[in-house]
């Protein structure tokens, strides 16, 4: 069993922290918060300060930390969790380029995943968009980007899209309406066709059987620092090498009066 920190206790965190509770692979053993130290439910809470975390994990030890709080928090936790060697899933979407290449640093000693969507639908999106953009590199290519009313920023999604498809952001169009979790629409306008990639994350909790895939094929990797296409482009060549391994291994008969070689396919 995996034993869970998590960082951040807001909607996504809230969403997150019932995935992981529900999920007999963890057991979640606390929360850190910014501002308050009250308890949750049964769930011990600590407010996240970076001089006395160290304390906290020696006193409350975990396998890995899951992050859904804010750009600066890692900044707190990020050498306690080096020296103890414990892993970490950030899901922060806005990280500045300077704490992202401290992110990258931590992955020198520990494993750490960091991606701005953490959905597997949107990691297998990005590997869709990819493939697409390498044998159309001609086709007009425009992202939608939709989320609820109050999120400040241009989504960290799309920005990793725009990136990953060499597309200027310019090409980002944000919608700001409602309650909407997260739309992501990848559009590819071709002479005499369009194609669009859509991803639509319903429920936060989307966000959380993300994050359960991430730490599990993390607890899997050895030190280092990924992202959460890495880890499902991990998967599916596994998956992948193991179909061709089976179709490649010689016919087998259970009945030995039949050679091997005329078994029935
Ligand atoms: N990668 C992905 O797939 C997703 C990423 N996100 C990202 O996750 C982040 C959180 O999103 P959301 O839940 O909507 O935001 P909220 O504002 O709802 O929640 C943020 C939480 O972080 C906590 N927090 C703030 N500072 C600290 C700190 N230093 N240490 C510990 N906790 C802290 C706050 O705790 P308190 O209330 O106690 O101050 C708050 O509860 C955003 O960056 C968002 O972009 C969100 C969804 C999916
Ligand atoms: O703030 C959110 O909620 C989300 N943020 C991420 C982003 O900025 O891309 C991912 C997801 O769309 C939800």
């Amino acid at each position: 069993m995996i034993k869970i920190g998590l960082v951040g206790y807001g909607k996504a965190g809230q969403a997150v922290a019932s995935v992981l509770r529900e999920d007999p692979r963890f057991e979640l053993c606390w929360v850190a918060r910014g501002s308050s130290a009250e308890s949750i439910d049964d769930l011990p809470v600590v407010k996240l300060e970076a001089d006395s975390f160290g304390a906290w994990l020696d006193a409350h030890p975990v396998d890995g930390i899951i992050d859904f709080s804010n750009p600066q928090a890692v900044l707190s936790y990020g050498e306690a969790v080096r020296q103890r060697g414990i892993m970490v899933v950030t899901a922060i979407s806005g990280y500045p380029p300077e704490t992202l290449d401290y992110i990258r640093d931590l992955g020198r000693d520990i494993r750490i995943m960091s991606s701005p969507n953490i959905t597997l639908g949107i990691n297998f999106l990005l590997l869709a968009a990819q493939i697409l953009r390498r044998i159309a590199p001609f086709a007009d290519v425009e992202i939608v980007e939709q989320h609820f009313r109050d999120k400040p920023e241009v989504s960290g999604t799309a920005r990793r899209i725009a990136e990953v498809l060499d597309v200027d952001d310019e090409r980002i169009t944000s919608l700001r309406l409602g309650g909407i979790v997260g739309h992501h629409e990848v559009i590819f306008g071709f002479p005499y066709q369009t194609v669009r990639l859509i991803h639509d994350s319903i429920r936060r909790e989307a966000f959380g059987t993300g994050a359960a895939f991430a730490i599990e094929q993390l607890s899997r990797c050895a030190t280092g620092f990924y992202t959460q296409d890495k880890l499902l482009m991990r998967v599916i060549r596994e998956e992948l090498l193991l179909e061709e391994t089976l179709s490649a291994a010689p016919a087998v008969s259970l009945d030995s009066s039949v050679p091997a070689d005329r078994a029935p396919a």
